[in-house]
């Protein structure tokens, strides 16, 4: 199609001109905008559909990354991981279905599955609409699915880093109703995030989520960062408030990763090198954190602010979840199987619906979309040059042409290339207590309100009419427990 190239691997390059006087790339014209309908730190989203004839309609989120000050485009390190993630697969992952580059300014688009809903504004609507908690079938269905797609993730070695409420989507009505999806894993590398505590545009970025370690300047950190950071979105989900909402403005006395520590530590007390053997290795333990270590504070720990029956195991499984010392923190595999997912309600895979037959439905707003903005008007976009002398030759010669900014080595290098097949880490959901192992079968997971024998009876006709449907779920493989 005119000058955008379509590579051997998916990656579609461009020059940001096209065959009429229309200003958007050529591959853009594979789809029709409909406007933006998001702004994050590093790029902005937008709302478009197919018009392929295959797909016509299709929702789609095209994330555009903004240019750095400095006018870098990303770096070819940056384009090959973004390669490999197009390889992940899993139902609770949101897909990366295409990956586009405009040659012009060497400006980055990814385009994704469209999710009506997140996190964010599902909470935002609870706390300011519905005036009432999430039901707690919802709660723990969102958050085993969030639990499921994480292990996957995990499971193939990436870390996401930035997990927080917006970046966990929920599919709306469709073929996929109420199940989450994890966005923009493993992006934050790719800007170097978490590290930084400013964007390049001087936007604040949200460190509510972030662990103690990264807090405290670990150079080395694992996947119980996103540990920590599902244990403050559990807590989120069940009160309706931030767990740690540390200071966003930056004052010379009290920069805002120390303020985030203190609101922890406000709630579960002072870290101790006794519970947390490394936590005197920390990069900031003694210089930066001296004048909070002195303050104490009388906790009742997680009881104070998330008001639950006392025995409940959602408490148990939170304060394995946000646990100081990373090395003793409940990894995803674990928590899968925590009795809080054995125990009424039971998760199932339609998240958004009510918990008890005869409970009010809760309709959520779907996203607002501003029809006036689209790529162009919004960005440091260059007017669009035309092509050198030098054809692309195909495949990654785009982004070699880019900056060589460094970023760290290539996340996905060793792990994608041992990534399991979709659904070889997915866990089937709990079954109703009783059935063998805890777990079901094998197959579609339980739907709520299912009889165990009807749901042997759907697995059965599953099987018989379509044999390969059944292998995203198979039984669970307890030798693959992290
Ligand atoms: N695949 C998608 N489908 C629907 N909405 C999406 C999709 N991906 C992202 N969004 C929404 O777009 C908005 C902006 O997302 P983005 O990831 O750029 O920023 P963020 O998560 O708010 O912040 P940050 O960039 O700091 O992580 C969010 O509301 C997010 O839920």
């Amino acid at each position: 199609m005119g000058d955008g190239n379509t590579t051997n691997r998916g990656v579609t390059t461009g020059t940001g001109t096209s065959n009429n006087n229309s200003e958007k790339p050529e591959w853009l014209q594979q789809y029709n905008l409909i406007g933006k309908i998001g702004e994050g730190t590093y790029g902005l989203v937008f709302l478009a559909r197919t018009k392929s004839p295959a797909n016509r309609g299709k929702a789609i989120a095209i994330k555009k990354f903004k240019q750095s000050k400095d006018g870098d485009g990303v770096s070819p390190t940056a384009i090959r991981e973004i390669m490999l993630l197009r390889e992940i697969t899993h139902e609770n992952v949101v897909k990366l279905v295409n990956v586009h580059i405009n040659h012009a300014d060497m400006s980055l688009y990814l385009a994704f599955d469209y999710a009506e809903y997140d996190l964010y504004e599902i909470i935002r609507h609870h706390r300011d609409k519905v005036n009432h908690t999430i039901n707690p079938y919802t709660v723990k269905s969102l958050l085993w699915q969030l639990l499921n797609g994480l292990n996957y993730l995990h499971s193939n070695w990436i870390i996401h880093r930035d997990l927080k409420p917006s970046n966990i989507l929920v599919m709306g009505d469709g073929e996929e109703p109420g199940v989450v999806k994890i966005a923009d894993f493993g992006l934050a590398r790719i800007y170097q995030a978490p590290l930084k505590f400013l964007s390049e545009n001087g936007v604040v970025v949200t460190i509510w989520y972030r662990a103690p370690e990264l807090l405290l300047g670990a150079k080395h950190y694992t996947s119980a960062v996103d540990m920590w950071a599902v244990g403050c979105i559990f807590a989120e989900l069940l009160t309706l408030k931030p767990l740690f909402q540390g200071a966003e403005a930056k004052s010379s006395q009290n920069p805002f990763q120390l303020d985030q520590l203190d609101k922890i530590f406000k709630i579960l007390g002072h870290p101790t090198t006794e519970k947390w053997p490394t936590l005197a290795t920390l990069p900031h333990w003694h210089s930066d954190l001296q004048h909070i270590q002195g303050r104490k504070y009388e906790t009742n720990g997680l009881h104070s602010v998330v008001h639950l029956p006392l025995k409940n195991p959602a408490y148990d499984l939170l304060s394995k979840m946000l646990e100081y010392d990373p090395k003793k923190r409940i990894t995803a595999a674990q928590a899968l199987e925590h009795e809080y997912f054995r125990i009424e309600p039971q998760p199932g895979r339609n998240a958004l619906v009510p918990s008890q037959p005869g409970e009010k439905v809760v309709n959520y707003p779907t996203r607002p979309v501003d029809a006036n903005t689209d790529f162009e008007g919004t960005t440091s976009l260059q007017p669009p040059q035309p092509a050198s002398g030098n054809p692309v030759p195909g495949n990654m010669a785009g982004a070699h042409a880019m900056s060589n900014r460094n970023v760290p080595r290539p996340m996905a290098a060793v792990g994608m290339q041992r990534m399991q097949p979709q659904g070889m880490m997915g866990y089937n959901f709990p079954s109703q207590a009783g059935a063998a192992g805890g777990i079901n079968p094998g197959g579609m997971p339980m739907q709520r309100g299912m009889t165990a024998q009807a749901h042997q009876q759907q697995q059965q006709q599953l099987r018989r009419k379509d044999p390969g449907m059944m292998q995203g779920y198979p039984p669970q493989q307890k030798s693959r427990r992290l």
